[in-house]
């Protein structure tokens, strides 16, 4: 097969790109190449021609990328180039793939370490462990999407993958510099994640340094995101700037705002006087904070879509509305397409029907006999990472989308409107350039347009769990971060201490109709439950579940940071908790939780859960 010519890849490839895409199995490259210049269609487009034309087995192919959304993306790519050999390839986030060395080859493997600790394992079972080598030498190629972001231990990691793979296996590197934004968090601009030291050589330094490794370097120079040539010369004459450290000096992060300012297609938009109604679902509303994101989801009552770090992909509602009450060990496909058809089809329906649904579940729990073993499909859809294939890649319904940067790295939109942050400390004139290349992701994901608006210059806090939190009025009452993981869990919907089985039926039922469409919840915290939060369906309507003690603890510790933990207490209830549609739970067959359910829930292990991210405001009364 030529790949140029194979009518399943959308592009012509040019010149650079297909040196890249046919260069020899066992290469080993480093592809350098600006946004917008194909590295990610390269990248699945080598592993493409590797599979069809060098017979490399799918199976011996790994390919690692930074985040989930961004796997979703690379498996739906590599699944038109080559059809089902793509669910062979082993394309998974860092992190996943070391978790599976780490579980498949240590027997006390735990996810309880640290994540520094679990790394640390990994590299260890790298270096001595004979399993894993075996492992390693069956792998024939490798490929690395968005390497720039590598530093400390990751870069640690993948540095001993490279060095023990087989000499004959070919990698190949793809990475940007000048969109490098390792160090910091999307909590506030400046900000360091957890105080992080210097994050040490990054991976391409090291890749370069270590002549051994045998890396040749290669440059794709054709920007095909966008032809506007305002936005051209962003791609370009900014990166130019963002990539020269003899620029990087005081005022190089208010310089490169204002260049992008320059050659955007509009500019001077106050967030504050947007209105989510004024976009579509091609435009991306992108924020450089999450408590911006929070702000103004939360002031949004259309419906749109959250990228957010936290709230990444969930399981649609269609699951837990066919099989909330199927209790057999084994699924046919006569009786799934009876139950799509009779609780699905006009409601809640993804955008495949359902001859794509099944095929879905035989891939992740099919048996030989052609039905699906519904206590592996438990097993893997239960999982803290479930198969991409029935995840949903955005977090809510439709319309725009509203994200950091952060979390729409690698990604692309007709329309982008970016809220640039408006002015910021820095330490060092190092930390100034990574906040510049920040700005510099955030202006190179639009294909058509770019909108530049400038962003609230409002603190929010983050507590050690990660939820946001932010005062308002004068302190009289306090915006909280409401929907992170593990607010909503299974005990929560369909407890026995929470709910008898009728009630728990009345909500499962609502929100089995309320699955694709915004509903405001209220929360009113329960006494006999030790405070915890029911979320009610506005003040007559049913309660379709009660929050978790994670809320409550971090309302508690909000008040001890400011030193009111014995003067006040968090509210008895709180207003404007938006859901978006309904998503779906699923509890592995060995799951401890499920001995607290009520039926059927204990025995199918489907739930429904209301998808809620909001930032309502929380007004703490003083005690009496
Ligand atoms: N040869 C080509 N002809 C036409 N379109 C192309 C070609 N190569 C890539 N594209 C398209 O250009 C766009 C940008 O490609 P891609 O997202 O892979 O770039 P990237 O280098 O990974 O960008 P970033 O660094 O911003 O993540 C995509 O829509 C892709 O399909």
């Amino acid at each position: 097969m030529n790949i140029a010519k194979h009518p399943s890849f959308e592009a012509d490839w040019d010149a650079d790109q297909l040196r890249v895409i046919e260069a020899e199995a066992d290469a080993r490259l480093v592809v350098e190449a600006g946004p917008g210049t194909g590295k990610t269609a390269v990248a699945c487009a080598r592993l493409a021609y590797l599979i069809s034309d060098e017979d490399v087995e799918p199976s011996n192919t790994w390919m690692i990328s930074f985040t989930r959304t961004a796997v979703a993306e690379i498996r739906a790519r590599l699944h038109s180039y080559v059809g089902d050999a793509s669910f062979a390839i082993r394309i998974a986030t860092i992190d996943s793939h070391a978790w599976s060395i780490h579980s498949g080859h240590d027997a006390n493997a735990r996810l309880t370490g640290s994540y520094e600790e679990n790394i640390a394992r990994v590299i260890d079972l790298l270096k001595s462990d004979k399993d894993v080598a075996d492992e390693l030498s069956q792998i024939e190629h490798v490929v690395i999407d968005e390497a720039q972001d590598l530093v400390g231990q990751r870069a640690d990691l993948i540095e001993e993958l490279v060095k023990r793979l087989p000499s004959d296996c070919g990698v190949t590197v793809f990475a940007d510099e000048a969109q490098a934004i390792y160090g910091f968090s999307d909590d506030s601009v400046g900000h360091r994640k957890g105080g992080a030291a210097k994050p040490g050589k990054a991976l391409l330094e090291r890749l370069r340094a270590e002549s051994s490794l045998g890396f040749e370097t290669l440059i794709l120079k054709e920007i095909y995101r966008t032809s506007s040539p305002g936005l051209r010369k962003i791609f370009s004459d900014l990166r130019k700037d963002v990539l020269d450290k003899n620029r990087h000096c005081d005022g190089f992060h208010a310089e490169t705002a204002e260049k992008i300012r320059k050659f955007a297609d509009k500019k001077g938009l106050k967030w504050t006087q947007m209105k989510v109604a004024d976009f579509t679902r091609d435009d991306l509303l992108l924020f450089r904070t999450r408590g911006e994101v929070l702000m103004a989801a939360q002031f949004c009552d259309l419906p749109h879509r959250l990228r957010l770090s936290g709230y990444g992909a969930t399981l649609p509602a269609w699951l837990a509305i066919c099989f909330w009450d199927f209790v057999e060990s084994y699924l046919g496909e006569g009786h799934f397409l009876d139950l799509w058809a009779t609780r699905i089809e006009n409601k809640a329906a993804p955008h495949y029907g359902p001859a794509e649904a099944w095929q879905h579940l035989l891939r992740v729990a099919g048996r030989r006999d052609g039905s699906v073993d519904m206590q592996k499909l438990r097993r893997r859809l239960g999982q803290a990472r479930p198969p991409v294939e029935l995840t949903l890649p955005e977090f809510g319904l439709q319309g725009p989308i509203v994200g950091t940067i952060h979390a729409s790295k690698g990604r692309e939109a007709s329309n982008v409107v970016l809220l640039l942050p408006n002015g910021a400390d820095f330490e060092t004139a190092e930390d100034e350039a990574e906040e510049a290349r920040v700005l510099f992701v955030g202006a190179t994901r639009a294909r058509t347009s770019l909108i530049v608006g400038e962003g609230n210059a409002f603190r929010a806090s983050t507590l050690a769990s990660g939820r946001v939190h932010r005062s308002v009025r004068n302190g009289k009452s306090t915006m909280v971060e409401v929907g992170r993981d593990g607010d909503i869990t299974a005990p929560g919907l369909v407890g026995r201490s929470e709910f008898r089985a009728a009630d728990a039926k009345a909500g499962q039922s609502f929100l089995a109709k309320a699955a694709d469409v915004i509903t405001t919840y209220k929360l009113e915290a329960d006494p006999d439950l030790d405070w915890r939060y029911r979320i009610r369906v506005g003040d007559e309507g049913p309660c379709v579940g009660v929050m978790s003690r994670n809320l409550t603890f971090d309302l508690w510790k909000i008040l001890e940071n400011r030193k009111q933990r014995r003067s006040h207490k968090p509210p008895s209830y709180v207003n404007h908790v938006r859901g978006q549609g309904s998503a779906t739970i699923v509890l592995g067959p060995d799951d401890s939780d499920l001995e607290t359910l009520n039926e059927p829930w204990a025995t199918s292990g489907f739930v429904l859960a209301p998808r809620i991210a909001a930032f309502p405001p929380f007004f703490f009364f003083r005690r009496k």
